[in-house]
This record gives C-alpha cells, sequence and structure tokens, in this order.
C-alpha cells in the first residue's frame, strides 16, 4: 500500500488518497461546505429535488453522504429562482448533507425535444409543457449557484452513441471552449466547479478533452458521454484512456454508472463518485438489487417466500419485511411496497461502495472485485 498526501485546498478538495495494489483503485476524502465525504462513494439521484419515494430522514440513515439533483429540471419547474428565495436547495428539501447538480448538459440532450446546438448554447423544447428554452454555460452555472449545490457541473454536450469522428472532434472542443464559459460565469465562493471530459469513443478525443480541461485547473472532473448505450468494454477503455491523464488529488466523478459489476471495474481504474438512477428507477417495478444480480420480487416465486429480499442486508426492509409481503404490497399498487424496493437498493449500493473503500483501505481490494465478479451475473 502507498499513501500519498492529499492537498486540503478549496472546497471539494480530495485528500488522505490511499492507492492499493497494482490497480488505480484508491480510498479517499473529499471537503465540502456540508461536511467531508468518503469515496468511493455512491450518490442517490435526486432529479426534482427528491429521491423518489425516500425521505432526507431515510437517506441519512442509509448512510448517503452527497445526493443528485437536475438543474435541467429544477430550471423549468420550479425555477432556480424560487430555490434561491426558499433559502437554496439543501433548505428546500431539507438535505444538510452533500449536494451535486448536474449542469443539464445530458438532460438536454435527451430529454428536450427538437433541440438545437450553436456556440451559444442549446434550444430546446420544454418535456413539460412544449415551450422553447435555451441553455448556455453562463445560464447553467447561474441557475447551480441559484441552487447553491456544494458541487456543481460545467455545461457540456454529452456526445450521443455512437458518434462519427468529426462530429464528437467538434462537440469535444466546443465542450472545453463551453468549459471555460462556465469557469468565468461560476463566482460563487464555497462551491466547486467541476470540468467534464467527453471524446465520445475515441482514445485521442478522450485524451484530448481530459489534458485541455486539467489545463483549466478545475477542483474535480466529471467524466461524461460514457453509459449512453455503448458496450461496457468500450466504457472500460475509455476509462483506461482517460483517468490517468487527469490529477491524482482531485476527484473523478463518473457520471451515470451503474451496476454493481460497473462500479467495481470503474473503481479499480481510479474513479470515485458515482450516481446512477438505476437502484431507484428498477426498484419502481418490483426489481431489488442483490450481490448475485437482480431479484424480481413480483415474481409468482416469491408469493410464499418468507424470507428477507437478502438476509445479509442490514436495510430497514431486510431487517423487517419478507419478500412475500413486499410482492403482496407490489401487485397491490401499494406505494409501500416501491418504497421498501428502493429503500433496499439504494442501502445496496451505499454499502457496496462502504465495502470497496474496506477493501482498498485493507489492501485486499483485487481480491475483493474477483470474489464479487465471480458470484455477480450482470
Ligand atoms: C444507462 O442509464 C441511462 O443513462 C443515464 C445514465 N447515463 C449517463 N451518462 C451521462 C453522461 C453525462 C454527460 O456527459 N454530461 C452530463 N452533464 N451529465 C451526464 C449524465 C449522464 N448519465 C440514466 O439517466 C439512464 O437513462
Ligand atoms: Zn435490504
Amino acid at each position: 500500500t502507498c499513501a500519498f498526501a492529499g492537498q486540503k485546498k478549496v472546497l471539494a478538495a480530495y485528500e488522505e488518497a490511499v492507492k492499493c495494489g497494482y490497480s488505480g483503485a484508491r480510498a479517499g476524502r473529499l471537503h465540502t461546505p456540508h461536511g467531508v465525504f468518503d469515496t468511493p462513494m455512491f450518490m442517490p439521484v435526486g432529479t426534482q429535488a427528491t429521491v423518489k419515494a425516500v425521505s432526507p430522514r431515510e437517506l441519512k440513515e442509509m448512510g448517503a453522504q452527497i445526493i443528485l439533483s437536475n438543474t435541467y429540471h429544477l430550471y423549468l419547474r420550479p425555477g432556480t429562482e424560487l430555490v434561491a428565495e426558499a433559502g437554496g436547495l439543501h433548505r428546500f428539501m431539507d438535505w444538510d448533507g452533500g449536494i451535486l447538480t448536474d449542469s443539464g448538459g445530458f438532460q438536454v440532450f435527451s430529454l428536450g425535444p427538437l433541440r438545437k446546438i450553436t456556440e451559444e448554447g442549446a434550444a430546446f423544447r420544454s418535456h413539460i409543457d412544449g415551450s422553447t428554452q435555451f441553455l448556455s454555460p453562463e445560464i447553467a452555472i447561474k441557475a447551480q449557484m441559484n441552487l447553491g449545490a456544494d458541487i456543481i457541473m460545467a455545461f457540456d454536450e454529452c456526445i450521443p452513441y455512437p458518434a462519427e469522428y468529426q462530429y464528437a472532434k467538434l462537440s469535444t472542443e466546443r465542450t472545453t471552449r463551453w468549459a471555460e464559459r462556465s469557469q468565468k460565469a461560476h463566482t460563487r465562493s464555497g462551491q466547486a466547479l467541476f470540468a467534464i471530459v467527453q471524446g465520445g469513443m475515441y482514445q485521442d478525443l478522450r485524451r484530448v478533452s481530459a489534458n485541455d480541461l486539467v489545463s483549466l485547473d478545475f477542483p474535480g472532473y466529471g467524466i461524461g458521454g460514457l453509459s449512453v448505450g455503448e458496450p461496457k468494454p468500450v466504457m472500460y477503455e475509455m476509462l483506461e484512456q482517460t483517468v490517468p491523464l487527469l490529477p491524482e488529488n482531485k476527484p473523478r466523478y463518473l457520471m451515470g454508472v451503474g451496476t454493481p459489476d460497473c462500479l467495481v471495474e470503474a473503481v479499480r481504474y481510479g474513479i470515485d463518485m458515482f450516481d446512477c438512477v438505476f437502484p431507484t428507477r428498477v426498484a419502481r417495478n418490483g426489481t431489488a438489487m442483490t450481490k448475485s444480480g437482480r431479484l424480481v420480487v413480483k415474481n409468482a416465486a416469491y408469493a410464499k417466500d418468507f424470507l428477507p429480499i437478502d438476509e445479509n442486508c442490514g436495510c430497514y426492509a431486510c431487517q423487517n419485511f419478507s419478500r412475500a409481503y413486499i410482492r403482496h404490497l407490489l401487485k397491490a399498487d401499494e406505494i409501500f411496497g416501491l418504497r421498501l424496493t428502493t429503500i433496499h437498493n439504494l442501502y445496496f449500493l451505499l454499502d457496496f461502495t462502504k465495502k470497496m473503500r474496506q477493501a482498498i483501505l485493507e489492501d485486499r481490494f483485487l481480491s475483493f472485485r474477483e470474489e464479487f465478479l465471480a458470484q455477480y451475473c450482470k
């Protein structure tokens, strides 16, 4: 094990990284105005200022540290000035942990129909009322300063998959110019602005994007343009090209990832932070995450199964309720049913990242990864 001192720099500083074995895996601590948090970490997604079906108290209980909200959604509804008048996002949603807001760079391209991208920014139609909207680096940064998250993201274009090399090249160069404009527009002290590496699925564009953004000196780096439908080996190849170019003493955040097998591979490449709608989204259709794969609690097979989802799980659902009960609630469209599967799935991923951190600190991450992948069926 080799430990290397981090630098206690401005917020979202990354320190005490402990590297392990011959992988890039590391355990660190992220400093923010709302606390110091352990990495690797999973961030529950609370797109519209709520993590669907669970309360802030339940999130705290299950060990959530930083949660994610989306500028795109809150900008359209209820408006970021309103949230600022309410005292900011922490007050508005009664969450005193860390908050990270995504800049809209992904949602505009995945949610807003009829979008048009120019050097200035992105015009799109609101998916809520069809009104014509426009986001630029300056507007996205102002909106995020209004929301008051601890970590905010530069405005970028998430390049669709697949994309022609020429398109990926021009888009990535524009995203770097947008990152610089985001930096200039960001005037709120006590808030960390992360840049987002793009480059499509092209190794050379990934390296150019990372090097250009590192020279602009951000306190942390998101890796974007992944988990957009590409095969997992392609995602891992892009990580292998990108992560080593990012400063070791700054956090790396893989956006939109993901399932436990992706998390353990990404941690091996040196990723520190993750977010994904997967655990909350699949919970709502009755699928539970376990260390050996997915368990569809709704299936008839569990009608008389009076065991918990996972006997070794410490979550509220597994400590108190059976598969038969949860299946009954889901079949009866009882809201409490999807609350229980959501609580279990979030706890599962939060606990999984805690276990990876422990394995790294004890210098046994590579065997942890082997054991996990051997029993997990994708
Ligand atoms: C595989 O699951 C689907 O895909 C999404 C997760 N994948 C993902 N890739 C992302 C890339 C970016 C990016 O390049 N830039 C910015 N600003 N934000 C991003 C957010 C991202 N989320 C889920 O929402 C789900 O629909
Ligand atoms: Zn559980």
